[in-house]
């Protein structure tokens, strides 16, 4: 018979004579409930749930009873005895046993019980103490569990009031800071919630990009239409924007729709000079790039608004482009002695959503997705190994560019380039070979701009809608990345395909918005200070270490690096004696050149030639310093004997200069031939890098190019700008009695349109290579 528990409680209340609760069964999980009185019960069939409803009515009982009365420990020790009484001796606190309840619940039936409200709401919620953990476990307790509900509704609570193990949370944010990147505050907000992480600062997680602002100077022409500067840079950091038009407007203004300010990691006012740019902005990059970190720099901003003045500069005004690979190879020159470093380059521009070579124009190029990364399949790379090199591969690639004259800017950009530099720095560690490779990338976006600023004719309509295209792209990349999407569209254009690095892996960026003062610019300048200012939201991934690889080589693979770096510094040493013989071999057939013009002025008898002891050594080392020229004042009757004893002499020291370079060149040849032994053969044991050699172009092939050039090119050639440690004379003098100039590697075993033309027998690769470079890894 199903035995009501509102019954069995008002039973025992009522006092009914005749009621006798049952013996308790306590439940399962309470101690003692296996007692000598539950056995003793076993006989009868309905005892054991008699049992458990008279316990759990007295259990009820205790606790209202505490709750009425608040008599404090007193009572609920007292109830617990009386239960204690009951598990063990089945029977209550008036002495009655089990039996006797079964009785009078058989007799009066559970339909008639009163039914108390106190009972009620014993049976529907769990008395008040059980809803707070007790200290006192006597009774087992079975809690809901609303802290880990509150848990997933990120409330926060002391870890110590759980019963259940917590998940350990993030240091709490304040409401208010919680509520705004939930609001979209991205991951720039949530980075300045935490913790603001300053220029060339990284976290665990990641760096964020770092975006500068430059103000170019007002143009001629802005100041012939009248402009008024709407722009005001504030602490090198702050920018205001102010709508001169809505200057008038109250009701504009009121509103504050003409005024705007940002704010960015550094703001250059007008009057920054190219090399203050350079160091605020990228010398930090530059450095990484060795460290085997990956850097990229990109210009942003409307078309005239100075990205090409700021990447690539002028003759007298050198930009970041140049500058970063005159640091570059100034820095790799200062630590190229205990290891060897390579640096290549490859310049592309993207026009009209097609990609191009710059360095060696042919057909489009193809973007394919590797595990370094997109690259353009086929493009050219090239082995540099002096800034002079690279500003002549510069020149000629932006002669190459497209650039057209349009309305806004004469020299517009038509296309973005993009340079890439790989420097690659191998040593030897112990019995392993460490390669650490960094790449850095140096982009000129075309400029943003408004079809009707710009020209209405088809072709510059047609590309600024292309350009206008990859912007769009790139500002959708930008918002994505901001808003922590899952799909970033990198796939709608050939730049953002390109830039899929730089914006999203592992890579320290930089950004550079470019604007116009003028306030005929305003729009321009509002769109890319409102672009400059959400990338700053855009996290980048952390790249604390360097691509860095380290691989065993085997003992015999050890020491031929080891061979092979130690006679790269013997070349370089020779080379530099070779280069000195040659100053000297000049030197003299100047004076003998002199000598011979100016006959009648008198050739001094130089005491290392008529003195008797001198000894050959002494009068070469008079005759090489010129001071058997330093002609006296005093007139001397001409000694033609003496002029041709001289002639002699400068003959016998020129033969002598052939003979050491012709040593000199017989010693580099063999070990350049050694080494190119040692190298191929390590390539046939490794059949993975004998498929990826690279191309390297023939530098005679260049340097015939950069001579057209050099006439032309806005960036002259760089010899005038940077002083290079051997004239460049020489140094081609150098290479060129080699007979050997590097020559080319093929990437897949291509050749590249160049090649084709300038190179048709194969051709080994040179290991003439200048001091401090090995060549690159096959
Ligand atoms: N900081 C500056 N100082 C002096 N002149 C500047 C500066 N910035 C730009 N200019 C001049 O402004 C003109 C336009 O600059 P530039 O060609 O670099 O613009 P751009 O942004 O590259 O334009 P486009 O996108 O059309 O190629 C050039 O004549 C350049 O010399």
């Amino acid at each position: 018979m199903p035995v009501s528990t509102r019954s069995q409680a008002s039973a025992i209340r009522g006092g009914d004579g005749g009621a006798r609760p049952s013996a308790a069964r306590v439940p399962a999980s309470a101690p003692g409930h296996d007692g000598p009185a539950r056995r003793g019960h076993l006989a009868n069939p309905h005892h054991g749930l008699k049992e458990k409803m008279h316990a759990l009515t007295l259990f009820y009982e205790q606790h209202k009873q505490q709750l009425a009365s608040s008599q404090g420990a007193a009572a609920v020790r007292r109830s617990r005895s009386i239960q204690h009484a009951i598990v063990e001796g089945g029977k209550d606190e008036n002495g009655r046993d089990a039996g006797e309840e079964e009785e009078a619940a058989k007799r009066y039936g559970d339909a008639f019980a009163p039914v108390p409200e106190a009972a009620v709401l014993r049976e529907n919620m769990a008395p008040p103490e059980a809803r707070a953990p007790s200290s006192r476990n006597d009774n087992v307790v079975v809690f809901s569990r609303p802290a880990e509900h509150k848990e997933k509704e990120n409330v926060a609570h002391p870890v110590n009031a759980m019963s259940c193990p917590v998940k350990k949370l993030e240091p709490a944010l304040p409401p208010s800071s919680a509520r705004k990147l939930s609001l979209g505050g991205g991951m720039g907000g949530k980075l300045k919630a935490v913790g603001e992480i300053g220029p060339g600062n990284a976290d665990a997680t990641g760096s964020r990009i770092l975006v500068f602002v430059r103000l170019r100077p007002m143009s001629r022409k802005e100041k012939e239409a009248g402009s008024k500067s709407c722009v005001k840079i504030l602490n090198k950091k702050d920018v205001d924007l102010t709508d001169l038009a809505s200057e008038n407007d109250y009701l504009r203004l009121k509103r504050g729709r003409g005024h705007h300010h940002f704010c960015f990691d550094a703001s250059f006012p007008d009057s920054t000079t190219q090399a203050e740019v350079y160091s605020t902005s990228t010398a930090d990059l530059v450095e990484g790039v060795l460290q085997g970190r990956n850097g990229t720099v990109f210009c942003y901003g409307a078309t005239g608004a100075g990205k090409t003045y700021t990447m690539l500069g002028t003759m007298e005004n050198p930009g970041v482009m140049v500058l970063a690979i005159k640091d570059l190879f100034s820095k790799v020159r200062q630590r190229s002695y205990d290891g060897s470093h390579s640096i290549q380059l490859s310049y592309l521009e993207v026009y009209n959503e097609t990609v191009r070579d710059l360095l060696s124009p042919g057909r489009p190029l193809l973007l394919r997705e590797d595990k370094q990364g997109i690259v353009a399949a086929g493009l050219t790379q090239y082995r540099a190994y002096s800034t002079d090199e690279v500003m002549k591969l510069l020149q000629q690639g932006n002669q190459n560019r497209t650039t057209e004259p349009t309305r806004m800017n004469e020299t517009s950009s038509r296309s973005h380039a993009i340079l890439q530099v790989v420097v690659e720095y191998r040593y030897l560690d112990g019995a392993n070979i460490v390669a650490r490779v960094g790449k850095l990338s140096l982009i000129d976006l075309a400029g943003s701009e408004r079809a009707l600023a710009t020209d209405q004719r088809t072709q510059r309509s047609l590309e600024g809608a292309n350009i206008n295209r990859s912007l769009l792209a790139l500002s959708s990349c930008i918002n994505a990345l901001v808003e922590g999407k899952r799909h970033i569209p990198y796939r709608n254009s050939k730049l953002t395909q390109l830039l899929k690095d730089s914006l999203g892996g592992a890579c320290n960026t930089v950004m550079i918005a470019n604007i116009s003062p003028s306030n005929l610019s305003f729009g321009e300048t509002q769109n890319t200070l409102h672009w400059a200012d959400r990338a700053k939201e855009i996290k980048t991934k952390a790249m604390t270490a360097g691509n860095e690889e380290s691989y065993k080589a085997p003992d015999a693979d050890a020491d031929q690096s080891k061979l092979v770096l130690e006679l790269q510094k013997e070349n370089s040493e020779l080379r530099q004696q070779v280069a000195k013989q040659q100053q000297k071999l000049l030197t003299v057939q100047a004076q003998s050149l002199a000598s011979n013009a100016s006959p009648q002025q008198s050739v001094a008898p130089s005491p290392p030639i008529t003195m008797p002891c001198s000894t050959q050594r002494k009068a070469k080392r008079s005759i090489l310093d010129g001071s058997c020229f330093s002609t006296p004042n005093h007139k001397r009757p001409v000694d033609n004997a003496q002029v041709r004893d001289l002639q002699r002499k400068v003959k016998s020291l020129e033969a002598e200069i052939e003979k050491m370079k012709k040593e000199h060149f017989l010693q580099l040849k063999q070990k350049d031939e050694f080494i190119r032994g040692l190298i191929n053969r390590k390539n046939s044991n490794d059949p993975e890098a004998a498929t990826t050699e690279r191309r390297v172009i023939m530098r005679t092939s260049l340097r015939k190019v950069q001579k057209d050039t050099a006439a032309a090119g806005e960036l002259k050639s760089p010899s005038h700008r940077f002083k290079s440690p051997t004239p460049t004379a020489k140094k081609r003098t150098f290479w060129d009695f080699g007979g050997e100039s590097p020559s080319v590697l093929a990437v897949n075993g291509r050749k590249t349109r160049s090649h084709v033309a300038a190179d048709t027998p194969p051709r080994a690769p040179s290991m003439l290579l200048q001091p401090g470079f090995t060549r690159q890894r096959a």
